[in-house]
């Protein structure tokens, strides 16, 4: 029987739980749909489906921004609803609670006390009866989630693009040595291809066409090869419906800007790394994770610019949760995990 213990990993563009000895019970968008500003509608991929189409008195909330909780009220009431499974047949049913229940929330590393402190507050502070909150960095799962042993004196760079960050972890013994969260990720890949979009067409395509260019088109380094596809939205000139062909050439001049500057992150990283732990990194390269990192070439463009290998994953976008199953599956990574007032979690 599946025990009442879960790790949360709650991201920009999607929540993910993990529950000890059931593995991961739940992937969906994190967002919420509300009537009126506070009758929960919908939650996850239903709340997705209404964004960008909803009417005035439905507000489709994301209540994650640049990787720290920009609405705790609304991802307060996800989480709730979510373990009392109040949406019925739609949700898990391992996901009701019922009370006692153990959490492992996933937090980012380079955010302030306070906005740690939001993640352990928001499960402690809301209805489920809880038994032990522990707080786990998110870079340390991560890295676990992705096979890499985080416990030895080997240092390891991992490199987490996900929606709104691009997180870039140092990591030896357990601990961070350095970690650098970039406030870019597929969100701004989306929004650059809206505005080029506009730019060279005169179109006005939402946040979701925008993402389906990205994912039909996007690439690390310049193909020779033309590849097209084709986008609808409004023509800023007529203000009438239009359909225009797009090349992965306008969606790499789109996403360049922001790609350079996780480049020169991540050499920014490798440059104030120390040099034992540069030897490794030389020996081992670099681990690629989270859902951006779907992008074709991603991992080519990061090995020219940087000279190292890469290793990329094949479900990048679930390596925090299963990191953090893993902390609760096996003892010997009990010490990964902290309560708030943990000094070495400071
Ligand atoms: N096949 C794909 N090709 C390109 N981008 C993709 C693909 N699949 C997902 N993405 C992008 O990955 C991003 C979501 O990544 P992920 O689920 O790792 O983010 P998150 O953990 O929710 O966010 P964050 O780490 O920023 O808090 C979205 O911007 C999405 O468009």
């Amino acid at each position: 029987m599946s025990e009442k213990i879960y790790g949360i990993d709650m991201g920009t563009n999607s929540i993910k739980i993990y529950q000890k000895a059931a593995g991961v019970i739940l992937h969906q968008k994190n967002m919420i749909a509300m009537v009126k500003k506070k009758e929960p509608l919908a939650l996850g991929d239903e709340a997705y489906s209404m964004y960008e189409k909803a009417p005035k008195n439905i507000e489709v909330k994301q209540p994650i921004v640049n990787g720290v909780i920009a609405d705790f009220t609304a991802m307060q009431t996800m989480i709730q609803l979510y373990f009392k499974g109040m949406h019925g047949k739609k949700f898990a049913e391992g996901l009701a609670a019922g009370g006692n229940a153990e959490f492992y929330i996933a937090v980012p590393s380079d955010i302030t006390e306070v906005e740690k402190r939001a993640f352990f507050d928001l499960i402690a502070s809301s209805s489920l009866k809880t038994k032990k909150i522990r707080i786990v960095e998110k870079p340390i799962a991560d890295a676990l989630g992705a096979g890499l042993d985080v416990m030895d004196a080997t240092g390891r760079l991992i490199v987490n693009i996900g929606a709104d960050t691009t997180e870039i972890s140092l990591i030896s013994l357990g601990g961070i040595v350095q970690s650098r969260l970039l406030k870019i990720g597929g969100t701004k890949f989306d929004e650059a291809i809206q505005q080029t979009v506009k730019k060279k067409h005169n179109l006005v395509i939402g946040m979701k066409s925008a993402e389906r260019l990205k994912m039909q088109l996007a690439s690390g380094i310049k193909e020779e090869e033309e590849i097209t596809y084709d986008v609808m939205g409004r023509n800023l000139i007529t203000g009438l419906p239009n359909r225009v062909t797009v090349t992965n050439h306008l969606i790499f001049e789109a996403m360049s800007e922001s790609l350079s500057s996780i480049i020169d992150a991540i050499k920014f990283i490798l440059e104030k790394t120390p040099p034992e732990l540069s030897m490794d990194i030389m020996h081992d390269g670099i681990c690629m994770t989270g859902a951006s990192t779907h992008i074709k070439n991603l991992d080519l463009l990061i090995q020219q610019e940087t000279g190292l290998s890469i290793m990329k994953m094949e479900e990048p976008e679930l390596t925090v949760v299963k990191g953090l199953g893993m902390i609760m599956e096996n003892p010997d990574y009990e010490r990964l995990a902290h309560n708030l007032q943990d000094s070495d979690f400071h």
